[in-house]
């Protein structure tokens, strides 16, 4: 297992031109996941919408279904859709970790869990590939090969420990990467506060106004 990892990661690194061993996979974590079958399946809200805290994870989907992931670009941006079962076939998810070291060449997929089925329980087993711990001295961040004058570094330098501190601060909900962005992008700080200042604004505005 550990060499299928570090064979997935290093494949995914070679397609960028980089070298294979420039990102190590050290562990896995295998989960197994239950969600029950519910009579009004519609009403129930699997899991949140969230990308992998890792470098990448393999999911093998029984085939009941329900996973669905958010579109990201195109017309359709935002937009979420079924990823349907495919007897055999695993799916592949890239993680944060690979999204930061790769500079956003690989983009971590925005996913979430919905409940299909007033029968039949959903068991898909996850495997997650993380890179190494390390110390608190060694730092993670963009591939010095994968920055260049037109696409500076878009996060700065993190260790794990950082990294792992993340996810449990702000929930499991979301993305790691977030707090480890760099100030290139006006529009992207722009867009996060109005996310952060939204709930705010909402509480007031029914402080003030209940009724309304
Ligand atoms: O239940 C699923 O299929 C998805 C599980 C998942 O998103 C995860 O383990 O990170
Ligand atoms: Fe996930």
């Amino acid at each position: 297992m550990d060499e299928f990892g570090k064979e997935m990661a290093g494949i995914l690194l070679e397609a960028l031109g980089v070298g294979p061993e420039r990102l190590d996979v050290e562990s896995w974590i295998m989960a197994c996941h239950y969600y029950p079958p519910c009579p009004e399946p519609e009403r129930v809200v699997g899991s949140l919408e969230h990308t992998d805290p890792n470098v990448l994870t393999v999911l093998a989907q029984d085939d009941v279904g329900g996973l669905q992931l958010r579109l990201d670009g195109g017309n359709n941006d935002g937009a979420w859709v079924d990823v349907p079962p495919v007897p055999g076939a695993l799916v592949v998810n890239i993680g944060d970790v690979l999204k930061l070291v790769s500079n956003d060449e690989y983009k971590s997929a925005v996913h979430k869990l919905r409940i299909k089925s007033d029968q039949d329980a959903r068991v898909p087993v996850a495997t997650s590939f993380n890179p190494p711990k390390r110390g608190d001295s060694d730092l993670l961040g963009p591939l010095p090969e994968l920055v260049t004058a037109e696409k500076p570094a878009l996060y700065r330098s993190f260790t794990m420990t950082e990294f792992l501190k993340f996810r449990p601060e702000f929930g499991h909900g979301g993305s790691s990467t977030g707090g480890f962005r760099v100030a290139h992008d006006v529009k992207h700080f722009v867009s996060r506060a109005v996310q952060v200042m939204d709930p705010l604004v909402y509480d007031m505005e029914e402080e003030i106004a209940p009724d309304m």
